[in-house]
């Protein structure tokens, strides 16, 4: 792996995980100027032939051994924590002594506390919880951020500035974290489905699979700048396009038959709840 040094160690930014988050945030982070490659570190668990493409595609700095990865960690600005949540206890344990204790944790892992992340890494360190969604690879994420109280002005700006490169930010208390991750950290997985099911449909009806999938795309695309650009409400959009006694009438009373409302809410407090069943699993095995 490269033997780059990092440019400067005092600004580092090391993504403990590299997988398809870590990538996003990094790859926003270098196409937006936010950070140079040179002071991007990435690695995982096992995967060399991955951190070879990663090095190859954004010019970061890698490291596969564990020696090297411990000096990242340790000299490390700010650690963000990108592993799945069933790794995320292992991972934080062998990270405890390489803490310096004036360097921000960010952790993009779900259901994962800051209370949590703090009372196995330093009381008073400064921790920033978040929840990005996939669409920050192309720059249209939505992150919702919560901070610690140790989390300085300039920190604060620092973690603003790394994940308004890859989209939006809203910043909330941390106890509406998990309602978040089930509106716009899962959100994307919802919105997919569903066109997934608009194609399927779509091809069933006699539609070519490019022209069900062309025409989905561009609906949704559509409908959400709609939204954006115009600043209006759903609903009233909706009801712009539901003439009397018309077909989105027929159509939507399907969906009304179905329970379409009480499904999605149902599903996004689920994907909340999930998160914090994750959490308090890490929870139990780090106890
Ligand atoms: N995929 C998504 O839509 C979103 C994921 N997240 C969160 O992001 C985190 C990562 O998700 P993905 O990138 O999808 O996962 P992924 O499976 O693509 O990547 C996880 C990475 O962590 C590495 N890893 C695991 N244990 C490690 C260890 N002990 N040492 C070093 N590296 C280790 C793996 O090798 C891999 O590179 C998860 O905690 C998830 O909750 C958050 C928002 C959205
Ligand atoms: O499914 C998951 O657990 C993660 C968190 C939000 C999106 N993906």
């Amino acid at each position: 792996m490269s033997n780059t040094p990092l440019s400067s160690a005092s600004q580092a930014i090391v993504f403990y995980g590299a997988g398809s988050m870590a990538e996003a945030i990094a790859r926003g982070l270098i196409a937006s100027s936010a950070a140079k490659s040179e002071q991007i570190a990435m690695f995982n668990r096992s995967n060399t032939e991955r951190l070879k493409q990663l090095e190859a595609n954004y010019g970061v700095v890698t490291a596969a051994d564990a020696e090297t990865q411990n000096e990242l960690l340790s000299k490390a600005e700010i650690i963000v924590l990108a592993m799945k949540p069933k790794d995320a206890g292992a991972a934080i344990r062998r990270l405890t002594p390489l803490i310096q204790g004036n360097q921000l944790i960010v952790s993009i892992i779900a259901g994962l506390s800051i209370p949590t992340i703090q009372s196995l890494l330093g009381d008073k360190l400064p921790v920033a919880r978040t929840m990005p969604n996939t669409s920050s690879t192309i720059g249209l994420g939505a992150t919702g951020i919560s901070f610690s109280e140790e989390v300085t002005p300039e920190l604060r700006s620092r973690t603003l500035s790394i994940f308004e490169a890859v989209g939006m930010v809203s910043v909330i208390p941390e106890a509406q974290m998990e309602i978040l991750t089930g509106v716009s950290g899962s959100g994307p997985a919802y919105v997919y489905y569903m066109m997934e099911a608009m194609i399927a449909a779509g091809i069933e009806g006699g539609l070519s699979p490019e022209q069900a999938r062309e025409l989905t795309v561009q609906t949704v695309l559509g409908a959400a700048s709609m939204m954006k650009q115009t600043g209006e409400k759903p609903a009233d959009l909706r009801k712009a396009i539901t003439s009397p006694n018309g077909s989105t009438q027929a159509a939507l009373e399907v969906l009304d038959q179905y329970r379409f409302t009480e499904a999605v809410k149902s599903a996004v407090h689920r994907s909340a709840s999930r998160s914090q069943e994750m959490g308090a699993a890490i929870e139990a095995e780090l106890a």
